[in-house]
């Protein structure tokens, strides 16, 4: 479903800032698989997203989604395969415009739009049925503005939106960092079963590992811009925040460092 093959990205190359980001990387998601990924400050985890977005052009590799070769499509007709989530809840949704506005704006995503665009009875009872499945009340706001809501109830409608049009791969890019922690658990069980009740391929970056332990079914650790670590099955259910400690400093040949996940 999602494969990348070889993909390196150095930063201000030939200067005294040159970082290389991403250094030969290889990913294959199969459908319907749901990847946790994790790794230490400045691995490569955010790289590796905008790498998939096409924020850049890549410097080597290649990027694969449903089969098709994207590497060279630019990133505003990639997002056709492709959903984002990222960890600013005030990213992913327009404040000044209402619930249902939002959503009808992700319900249109892709279909040419004429001048238009009323909203219908039907389509805003669709809106309703799909706000109640969050179980945050906001099935009875479709008018309020979105600027009003709080940060979790914007994650979960940036999620809604983000997955209404079924992606081929949903990046979730740390998108309950920002959240405390109950809010956070909210939204993470939202991504669970939006992922599950669609069959989607999803890329999730936490720097929480016990999130990257408990959700989706394989989990891989980023170091200097490649993948160290790749767990799945009976295997990733089975481990613990110390296995994933030893197993880093193994792999990596160093001790993990990453304040916030240390700390989380
Ligand atoms: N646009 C850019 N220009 C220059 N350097 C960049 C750019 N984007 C990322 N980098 C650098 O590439 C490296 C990888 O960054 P990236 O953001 O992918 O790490 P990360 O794993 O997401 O880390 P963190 O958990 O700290 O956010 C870092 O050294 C970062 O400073």
């Amino acid at each position: 479903m999602l494969e990348l093959r070889n993909v390196s990205k150095t930063f201000n190359a030939n200067t005294i800032n040159e970082k290389r980001a991403l250094s030969g990387l290889n990913l294959k998601l199969e459908e319907g698989d749901f990847v946790t990924v994790i790794g230490g400050n400045g691995a490569g985890k955010s790289t590796m997203m905008n790498a998939i977005c096409g924020a850049w052009p890549l410097d080597e590799g290649q990027v694969l989604i449903d089969g098709k070769d994207v590497t060279r499509l630019p990133d505003y007709k990639r997002a056709a395969y492709l959903g984002r989530v990222f960890q600013d809840p005030m990213m992913g949704t327009a404040a000044d415009m209402e619930i249902e506005e939002n959503l009808a704006i992700a319900y249109r995503r892709g279909k040419t739009r004429h001048l238009c665009w009323g909203i219908r009875a039907k389509e805003r009872e669709e809106y309703k049925e799909l706000l109640k499945t969050l179980d945050l009340g906001l099935e009875n706001r479709l008018r309020s503005k979105v600027g009003l809501l709080s940060g979790g109830q914007r994650q979960a409608l940036t999620l809604l939106m983000a997955t209404l049009k079924k992606p081929k791969v949903l990046l979730l890019d740390e998108h309950t960092a920002a959240l405390d922690p109950k809010t956070a658990a909210k939204v993470l069980e939202i991504s669970d079963r939006i992922i599950a009740e669609n069959n989607l391929t999803a890329l999730m970056v936490t720097h929480n590992m016990k999130d990257a332990i408990a959700h989706g079914n394989r989990l891989i650790m980023m170091n200097n811009g490649q993948i160290i670590l790749d767990i799945r099955g009976e295997e990733k259910k089975k481990l613990t925040v110390d296995d994933l400690l030893r197993q880093f400093s193994v792999a990596s040949g160093s001790e993990f460092s990453s304040d916030r996940a240390l700390l989380s």
